[in-house]
């Protein structure tokens, strides 16, 4: 059974919003954006993700004259049955308190209509900050826009708090993929269940983790940590890479199957999975053989792929 999910992508004109579904769901890279032009009206995408689910993604042209529409003479048509807002702020917007307002009319119409939608905000084009500023500058932002949603929530009582979670992004580097990996984490059902198995699967190998990525994006959709690493950032980097270097074997002519990546400390053997997924495990060097990997994936291949039916 394939289940939809309406998707609605926010914010002002020039924010980002379709540069980063782009990257996202369409395979462009980031230069790539700069030829887009300004979305008239919605534009709506239908993108398959792990198979049977399907985004329904509106992206919401920002010029004020659509904005306006969405709020007035659209509003019911606009905010009705949504599962997750993706609202993108310019982090150099010159109007950031106008934005901000904005941001509080639609999170007000969005708790109306679909009360229980999920609300991401995303601080996009951070490249643009210089990169030591950058922490100080998202934190800033960030305490506006959980004000502004403090104030779009409390006339309805029960949601004052986390009304939205921010995130900082730029088309630019890994942070787009964390942010949509976060984003996309609460609308797989199942993920739950699959932490579980990917946990019971890495002790078997003792593997010091395990990470699922969706097929087609490279977004990570599940994951289990066996040991402590250090680098937080590591997963959204990895999609990040290897995205690339799948967009780049597409272009040779090829497909991307599997890939080894070994040094004095550990060996990462990614790999097809399931049909909508790529499966990565990290493993301590010297603790296991290629071939065996390979067995034991091909063998919880099945128990992941009934997993996944059910979604
Ligand atoms: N520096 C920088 N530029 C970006 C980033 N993301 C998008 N852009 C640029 O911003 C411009 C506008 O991007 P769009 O994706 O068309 O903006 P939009 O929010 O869809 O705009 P509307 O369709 O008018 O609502 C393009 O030239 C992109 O290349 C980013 O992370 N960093």
């Amino acid at each position: 059974m394939s289940s939809k999910r309406k998707v609605l992508l926010m914010g002002k004109s020039g924010s980002g919003k379709t540069s980063m579904r782009s990257i996202i769901f369409a395979n462009y890279i980031a230069r790539d954006c700069s030829r887009l032009g300004p979305t008239i009206e919605v534009e709506h995408a239908h993108v398959r993700f792990l198979g049977n689910m399907v985004l329904h993604l509106w992206d919401c042209g920002g010029q004020e004259s659509f904005m306006e529409n969405f709020l007035m003479s659209q509003k019911d048509q606009i905010f009705k049955n949504v599962q997750v807002l993706i609202y993108v702020f310019d982090v150099e917007s010159r109007e950031f308190e106008k934005d901000l307002r904005y941001y509080q009319s639609c999170l007000e119409a969005l708790l109306q209509n679909s009360p229980n939608a999920q609300v991401f905000c995303l601080i996009h084009k951070m490249d643009l900050i210089e990169e030591d500023k950058r922490d100080e500058t998202f934190k800033k932002r960030e305490a506006d826009v959980l004000r502004y949603s403090e104030l779009a929530a409390t006339p309805l009582g029960e949601r004052s708090n986390a009304v939205c979670q921010c995130f900082k992004s730029s088309i630019w580097d890994e942070t787009l993929y964390k942010a949509w990996s976060a984003i996309v984490y609460h609308l797989v059902p199942n993920v739950n269940t699959m932490e579980d198995k990917l946990a019971k699967f890495g002790n078997v190998l003792e593997a010091t983790e395990v990470i699922l990525f969706e097929r087609a994006t490279f977004l990570v959709i599940a994951h289990a940590v066996l040991s402590p690493h250090k680098d937080p950032h590591r997963f959204e980097k990895v999609s990040n890479i290897i995205k690339q270097f799948k967009l780049s074997c597409l272009k040779m002519g090829s497909k991307l199957d599997s890939i080894q990546v070994r040094n004095s400390r550990f060996t990462a053997f990614i790999d097809t999975f399931t049909q909508n997924t790529y499966v990565m495990i990290v493993v301590p060097d010297g603790k296991v053989s290629a071939p065996m990997i390979t067995m034991n994936v091909k063998n919880a291949r099945k128990v992941f792929e009934a997993i996944e039916t059910k979604q």
